[in-house]
This record gives structure tokens, sequence and C-alpha cells, in this order.
């Protein structure tokens, strides 16, 4: 019996530690966050993040302890100290879950999402930056539905384009050959698995299912980072407009201005140059960007020497803090009143200076330490199709999200993991009015 004693002890003793006498016991939490990381885990596992956090956030405060050793932060106050531009916070462990350290000499997948050497990075910037640039995208010109999933297609295509210089040919083929069904388990995989590191490094030796992800054939920087990025992106930019009445009207009105200039012209891919222009409709992704960050969870980074405060809380080095997109798209202090609209009079309004601030501390494209590099080709592709979508179609959303199915039959619900994503958002498509 006493081996069982000793292992029922030192689990006891584990958790008694975490919830007495950890460094961060004195920041307030849900009970079993506190003593393992076990609970994060399991509310990952089911999808939950990140309306939870935003839950924790009302029942605990603006610091809230989400494992033993990490919290989350509400006060937008403290994002320049970890993401901004030459910050020491580093990266979590999350980061590690698709990295393989059981491999010798170094691992160079060139997976910038997770490169932990900032060396290596700024070498992978300088050498991938000409592919994400505004020049490089400009070259790549050229009934109910389940919306979500005919997007991906399209995504896929895109980014396949990009990196290969060929369109992998799912629109084609109304498939995409399962590659992006791939995903969902991949991310699903990582945000449970992110939360307790040490399994992460057990499962590269003894289980090989935790490679699922490595055998997708789209798990690489580009597919992983961009077409899910792009999909939601795209999709809740329409959906935002289309569900508001108001908002609808004057993008209406701004494309019906363009259209009599002849900037823009209805059967014709828009240029980016013009579509650009349209200020309206850029505010628009703007606010669907804040509103919907496509990577919503609070983003781990490691509390460098001598440690820091938070709120009045003493944070020691070695710990992990971060904040979420969703969270931090709700400040007043940054965005002004009534942040749970889409209001995007607040981007097309907004002086140069407020503007500048609105986009500085957002994490839609992360923070300015690690900021996407594939923000660019990914405005310059969402500025042109959903001005093009526009201009072809009248758009009415069906259903609602968490509501009954639409005509189509489908529940329109939305997954949170390390990426959010919805399925079954019935949208109906009718040539556009102004013809
Ligand atoms: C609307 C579309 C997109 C959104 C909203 C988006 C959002 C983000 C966010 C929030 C991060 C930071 C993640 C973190 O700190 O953990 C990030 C990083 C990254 N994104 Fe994007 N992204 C988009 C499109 C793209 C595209 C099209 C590509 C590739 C062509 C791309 C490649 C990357 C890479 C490589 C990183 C890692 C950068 C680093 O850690 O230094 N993204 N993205």
């Amino acid at each position: 019996m006493w081996p069982l004693y000793s292992v029922v002890l030192a689990i006891f003793a584990y958790c008694f530690y975490n919830r007495y006498l950890h460094p961060l016991a004195h920041i307030l939490g849900h009970l079993f966050a506190t003593i393992s990381p076990i609970w994060l885990a399991w509310q990952s596992w089911n999808k939950r993040r990140p309306r939870l956090d935003l839950e924790l956030h009302r029942r605990y405060g603006s610091v809230v302890r989400i494992k033993p050793n990490e919290l989350m932060f509400s006060n937008p106050g403290y994002f320049g100290q970890v993401y901004g531009a030459g910050t020491k916070f580093t990266k979590g462990r999350r980061y590690e879950a698709p990295t393989d350290r059981t491999i010798k000499g170094g691992y160079d997948k060139l997976d910038l999402l997770t490169e932990m050497d900032l060396q290596k990075l700024r070498l992978q910037n300088r050498y991938a930056g000409p592919i994400y640039s505004v020049n490089n995208a400009e070259r790549h010109e050229g009934q109910p539905l389940d919306f979500y999933h005919e997007v991906e297609l399209f995504g896929v295509d895109l980014m396949t384009n990009l990196s290969f210089a060929h369109p992998f040919g799912s629109v084609q083929a109304g498939s995409d050959g399962g590659h992006m069904a791939g995903m969902p388990r991949m991310w699903r995989w990582w945000i449970w698995i992110g939360c307790i590191p040490w399994l992460n490094e057990v499962d590269k030796v003894y289980a090989p299912w935790a490679h699922v992800f490595l055998k997708q054939g789209l798990a690489m920087t580009n597919e992983g980072a961009g077409v899910d990025t792009m999909s939601w992106t795209f999709t809740t930019s329409l959906v935002g407009i289309a569900q508001n009445p108001e908002v609808y009207a004057r993008v209406k009105a701004e494309l019906s201005h363009v259209l009599e200039e002849g900037l823009i012209v209805i059967g014709k891919a828009p240029a980016y140059e013009a579509a650009v222009q349209l200020k309206y409709v850029q505010a628009c992704i703007h606010q669907a960007i804040r509103l919907w960050p496509n990577i919503a969870i609070s983003l781990p980074r490691v509390v460098p020497e001598p440690g820091m405060e938070i709120d009045g809380h003493s944070i020691p080095a070695g710990m992990e803090v971060g904040i979420g997109a969703k969270k931090l798209g709700q400040s007043t202090d940054i965005f002004g009143p009534e942040t749970e609209k889409l209001r995007p009079e607040r981007w097309s309004e907004a002086s140069k200076t407020v503007w500048n601030d609105m986009e500085s501390r957002n994490l839609g494209f992360g923070g300015p330490s690690r900021k996407c590099p594939g923000m660019h080709f990914a405005w310059v592709t969402l500025t042109k199709v959903l001005t093009a979508f526009l201009l072809e179609f009248d758009v009415k959303v069906l259903n609602k999200l968490d509501g009954k199915p639409g005509p189509g039959g489908n529940m329109w619900k939305e997954y949170d993991t390390f990426v959010t994503w919805w399925e079954g958002v019935e949208i109906e498509l009718r040539e556009a009015t102004w013809r």
C-alpha cells in the first residue's frame, strides 16, 4: 500500500503547494486552475476559450490565475511592457507544442510562429519578409450554404499559391482533399497539450498519436497561420456588415459612390490600390478584427528578470502572463464606449493619434514584438476579396450564433481553440441590386 500512499501524498503536496505556497498563490482564479494545469487543459480540449477567459475576468477581476504558473490580465496599460517592440518577454512554453525537442542538433522547421530563438527568427524574417509583402500580394491579383467551409477552400488555394506558386485547386474541385479537416484537430491538440509542456516532451517519445498534426499535409507555417485566420477574418467582416443594417447601408453608399466615379467596375476584380480607398469598408475590417480576433486566447509570455507588477500584484520572473485579444478589444480605454458593438466609425472618424493608438494596442495581428508577418498579404487579400464580394452580392445572414438552425438545417456554432472558427453560419447571396 505504501507506493499508493506515497503517490496520493505527492499529488496532495503538489496541489497544496500550488494553492497556498506558490509565488502566484495571492492571485485569484478557479480553485482547480490554481492547483494544476489539468483544469485549463480540460477547458481547452472542450473548446471553451476565449469565451471562458471573459467569464473568468468577470468573476475574478483584472488579474486571473489560469494555471499554477500562468495568469491573464486585462489592463491594457501593461500591453507595451509585455508585447511591445524590443520587450524581453518571450513566448511561453505553450508554443513548444508543435516542436519536437527529441530531434538532435536543433530543430529547423522554419515555423516562425513557434520559433523561440530570436536570432534565428530575425534571420528567417529577413528572408521570408519579401514573400509576405504588399508587392508580392499584389502580384497574385489575378442558395443557403455553409459559408465558412467555402471560404476555407478559397483560403487553401490562396495560401498554396503563395507558398508553391500554384493553387491546390480546392475551389474548382469543391474539396481540399481533407487537408483543412486536419487543422481543427491540430489546433485542438495544441491548445490542451500546450497547457502541460512536460507532457508534450513525453508524448514525442512515447505517444505516436501526438504526431498527428505533423502528418497533416498543410500544417506548416503559411497554411497553418494563414488559412484559418483569413477565412475567419473574411467571414466575420462580411457577417458583421450584413448583420448591422446601418453599417451595411453606409457600405453600400460608399460602394455606389466609387462605382459612379468609375474607380471600381462590377465584374472585374478590384485593384488593391482602388479598394483600399474605401475607408468605410476598411474600417469594417478593423472593427471585425477588434470584435472577433481569430487568435483570441491570452497569448502567454514569460516574465523576465526582475519580475513585474500588474495591478498591484507582484509577479516573479519565470511566470507566464498574457492578455487575450478579445478582452483587449473590449477595452473602452483604447476603443471608446460601447465596445461590444460593431461601429466602423471608431476607425473611419478617428483622428490620426487615436487611430495609431488603436492599431498599436491591438493583438488582432499579434503584439509588436512578434507581429504577424503575413499581415500585409492578409490585408491586401481581405480588402480585395471583401470589396469584390460586396459589389457582386447582396448578403443576408440566415441563422444566429447559438440559435436555431437556418433554412439549410445548419446550427451556427463557434469553436474556440488556439484559433476560433465557425461552423454552420448560413448566408444567402443574391446578385447585387445596383445592376
Ligand atoms: C487575417 C489574417 C491573419 C490574422 C488575423 C493573423 C493573426 C496573427 C496573430 C494574432 C499572430 C500572433 C500569434 C502569437 O503571438 O502567438 C500571428 C503570427 C503569425 N502569422 Fe498571422 N495572421 C493572419 C494571416 C497570416 C498569413 C496570411 C500568414 C502567412 C502568409 C501568417 C503568418 C504568421 C506567422 C508566420 C506568425 C508568427 C510570427 C512570430 O511569432 O514571430 N499570418 N498572426
